[in-house]
């Protein structure tokens, strides 16, 4: 994982700890609830889309690193670390998705 999204996990770590709603948007996010996160998530990820529909090189940029930092707080909320997210990746690696698709039961 980039050692920046990395860094970024450990701050959102530090924040769920000790950190002040007052002060921290992280903090004041998280004590907000899982809810409030998740629907953060699904705003920054509808934003996404629409500036990749748009054709829009700097607002994906923009609305992409709201996305992965949004995505970062929700796993730190429900306990999955970059790590277990590295794992499925490194579990999938070489794996083609129409392989994987075929071979689904349902
Ligand atoms: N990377 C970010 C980051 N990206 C986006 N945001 C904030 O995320 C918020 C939500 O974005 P929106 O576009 O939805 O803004 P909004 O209209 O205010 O949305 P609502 O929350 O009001 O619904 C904005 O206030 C942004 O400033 C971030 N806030 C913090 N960080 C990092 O997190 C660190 C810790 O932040 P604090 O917890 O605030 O100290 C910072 O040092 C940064 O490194």
């Amino acid at each position: 994982m980039p050692p920046m999204l990395e860094q970024l996990e450990n701050l959102i770590r530090e924040r769920q700890e000790a950190g002040d709603p007052d002060a921290s948007y992280v903090a004041r996010l998280l004590h907000n609830g899982r809810e409030k996160v998740a629907q953060k998530v699904g705003e920054e990820a509808v934003e996404t889309v629409i500036a990749a529909m748009q054709d829009d090189q700097q607002a994906i940029i923009a609305e992409s690193a709201d996305l992965l930092f949004h995505l970062l707080i929700l796993l730190v909320e429900t306990g999955v670390s970059l790590a277990d997210i590295e794992q499925e990746l490194a579990r999938r690696e070489g794996v083609s998705g129409l392989t994987e698709k075929a071979s689904r039961k349902d």
